[in-house]
């Protein structure tokens, strides 16, 4: 991707770092990238790893950047906005990743009803350009912001533009949270394997290589995933038994409730950091 803006980065931590990843693999050059993080140990990393520019002063790189995302925990975002609201000036477009901070919060803090806000909801894959981003534009936002904002948060993966905000705290908790989900899933698939008698090497790859094939065929969409589903399940057979262990144990209910659950710790977050 060729662009000449300066993308700054508050906040170098693990989704910070997985965006940075992203943005440079897919050719944004790194004297483009600006990141500041509170942490002096973590600049010096992020410079050697990444050959970008890093510094602890967060108005220093809100200066520097055209855009500007905001990467920091949701009990940061208070104090971070309203340090570096100064430099927030017209026409510099500000992303939130935060969960659950709404626009409103971000304005507040800021006081600048006119600044231009996106919120953001990526997930660690864009470390590997296979994430997806949900965002929510303010009205406040141009067609043009937009479009650079899309172009920009392509580097990591897919892109999901909600037209209701309320909508981001189930984002959050579905694709936001989701990879950790799947990876304790397998996790526990790994564990079992080995429970019942195999070595870990072939627990991890029998499981690695059946969730890969899995996601491929679901993504293919040559069939839906009841279909897929019913195509392993023979009547009378062991998936058959293994799925009913499944709904004796609540599983669908259980995932329901996972990602309400996730979904009210972002209203909870919100208003815990108001
Ligand atoms: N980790 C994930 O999978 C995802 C996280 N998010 C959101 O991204 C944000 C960051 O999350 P993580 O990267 O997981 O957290 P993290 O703790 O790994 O990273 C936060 C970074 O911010 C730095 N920091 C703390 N206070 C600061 C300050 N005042 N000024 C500058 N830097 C400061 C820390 O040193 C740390 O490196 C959160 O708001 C979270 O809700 C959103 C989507 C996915
Ligand atoms: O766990 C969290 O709060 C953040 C937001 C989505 C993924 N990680």
């Amino acid at each position: 991707m060729s662009q000449k803006k300066n993308i700054g980065i508050i906040g170098g931590g693990n989704m910070g770092q997985a965006m940075l990843s992203g943005f440079l693999q897919q050719g944004i050059t790194a004297n483009t990238l600006f990141v500041a993080d509170h942490s002096a140990n973590t600049c010096t990393q992020l410079n050697r790893n990444f050959g970008i520019y890093s510094a602890t002063d967060n108005a220093s790189i809100a200066d520097k950047a055209d855009i500007l995302i905001v990467a920091v925990k949701p009990q940061q975002m208070r104090s971070v906005l309203e340090r570096i609201a100064p430099c927030i000036v017209e026409n510099k477009l500000l992303i939130s990743i935060a969960a659950g901070i709404t626009s409103m919060q971000i304005f507040t803090w800021l006081n600048k009803p006119n600044a231009s806000i996106i919120r953001a909801m990526p997930n660690t894959p864009a470390l590997i350009g296979e994430g997806i981003t949900a965002l929510y534009a303010t009205p406040t936002v141009s067609e043009a912001q937009q479009q650079e904002a899309q172009v920009l948060l392509s580097c990591l993966g897919k892109i999901l533009w909600i037209k209701k905000e309320e909508q981001m705290d189930t984002v959050t908790a579905l694709s936001g949270s989701g990879p950790a989900y799947f990876f304790y899933m397998m996790e526990g698939l790994i564990t079992a394997g080995i429970q019942l008698g195999l070595s870990q090497q072939d627990a991890t790859e029998l499981t690695l290589q059946t969730a890969l094939g899995s996601i491929k065929m679901a993504v293919a969409q040559t069939n839906d995933l009841k279909t897929l589903r019913e195509k392993v399940t023979s009547k009378g057979g062991t998936t058959e038994r293994g799925i009913q262990t499944l709904t004796q144990g609540n599983f669908l209910n259980l995932l329901e409730n996972t990602i309400a659950q996730a979904s009210q710790r972002a209203k909870e977050l919100s208003q815990e950091f108001n």
